[in-house]
């Protein structure tokens, strides 16, 4: 007997990170290949949008998707979130050439907090709420703290495209597959501060900080560059990362959802104190996934240099979050 269709809503759907990740929703590969989904999709209420999502769900209509169950297109975000099980929120102001995403706080807390306020209000009390849009871990916050009948757990940010970002240079560096690679964690705030760590990480069982073994292209190659890909990206396409964002989002909730089978991956949650991080900061840590649910990996050592990166990202974000605390 085929499954129930369960309810996906995507904001920004007819954004760059909408058009590359509407598809692979809709083909399986986000909720598995035996799930139908029915698409929600939310845009802002302006004709040029509207049309152009209009222009996407034309393209969905015509892939025809056989677990396509049904899809329809939103101005207001309480109607698009109407019994979801799963939201996206993508839909942003996305970062130019030479902005700082200090300067898209103020912008973004308006979306998110009325989007969390529309969660609360209509969306399924199990809703998996992915954040993508960016300063994205602060928004994450905002939208949980504007969302008090939902669970806080329920509201996650993206960090796993830094955890791609993260593995693929490191098999770059070692020569090791990166789907070989486990126990690799990114540690706070989706900016340049995070803190990528590979002490832990193992491929075919061996230590990748021994195969590494070199601290000065850690500190000086490595972490700058997995913190600024982002920048780098929007310098060569003139464009923030979509396809490989639309990638990591897909990794995020099918993990979530599905299941991690016993291997780390990163996901922005809100803390429960775990590593000194204070209760709610919406913060990278190593989870375990199983049965729909996030288990922080608990006890790993936290060297004195770990712990200068860990408190660098800390403050951003503990900043940011005084930033938008008149808001809430
Ligand atoms: N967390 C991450 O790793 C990561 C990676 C890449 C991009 N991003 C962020 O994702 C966001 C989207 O990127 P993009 O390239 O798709 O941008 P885009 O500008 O191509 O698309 C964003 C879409 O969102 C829509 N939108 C804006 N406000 C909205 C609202 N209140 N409700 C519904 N829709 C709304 C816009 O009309 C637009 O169509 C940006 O904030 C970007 O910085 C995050
Ligand atoms: O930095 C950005 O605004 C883009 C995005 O967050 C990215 O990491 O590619």
């Amino acid at each position: 007997m085929s499954k129930k269709p369960v309810r996906v809503a995507v904001t920004g759907a007819a954004g760059q990170i909408g058009y590359a990740i509407l598809f692979r929703i809709a083909a399986g590969e986000m909720l598995g290949k035996d799930q139908p989904v029915i698409l929600q999709l939310l845009e802002i209420p302006d004709e040029k949008a509207q049309k152009a999502l209009k222009g996407v769900m034309m393209e969905l209509q015509d892939c025809a998707f056989p677990l396509l169950a049904g899809m329809e297109a939103y101005a207001d975000p309480v109607a698009a979130f109407k019994d979801t099980d799963y939201a996206l929120l993508v839909g942003a102001r996305p970062r130019g050439p030479g902005m700082e995403r200090a300067d898209l706080l103020a912008a973004n807390a308006q979306i998110f907090t009325a989007q969390g306020k529309a969660l609360d209000k209509s969306a399924s009390r199990n809703v998996k709420v992915l954040v993508v849009g960016n300063p994205a871990n602060t928004n994450a916050y905002i939208a949980m703290k504007s969302a008090p009948s939902l669970p806080r757990e329920n509201f996650t940010a993206m960090l796993r495209l830094d955890h791609n970002r993260a593995a693929s240079q490191i098999a770059a560096k070692t020569g090791v597959a990166v789907g070989d690679i486990e126990k690799l964690t990114v540690w706070g705030n989706h900016s340049p501060s995070m803190y990528a760590d590979y002490r832990f990480a193992t491929a075919g069982g061996k230590s990748i900080k021994d195969m590494i073994n070199d601290q000065e292209w850690n500190a000086n190659t490595f972490l700058p560059t997995v913190g600024k890909r982002g920048a780098a990206i929007i310098e060569a396409r003139g464009l923030s990362s979509a396809a490989s964002a639309a990638n990591a989002a897909i990794d995020h909730m099918r993990d979530w959802a599905l299941g991690s089978n016993g291997k780390w991956v990163t996901m922005g949650i809100p803390s429960n104190g775990d590593y000194g991080i204070p209760k709610d900061i919406m913060f990278g840590f190593p989870v375990v996934t199983s049965n729909g649910k996030y288990e922080v990996v608990k006890g790993l050592d936290i060297d004195a240099f770990s712990q200068e990166r860990i408190n660098k990202t800390l403050k951003e974000l503990q900043e940011e979050q005084a930033g938008v605390a008149h808001l809430l």
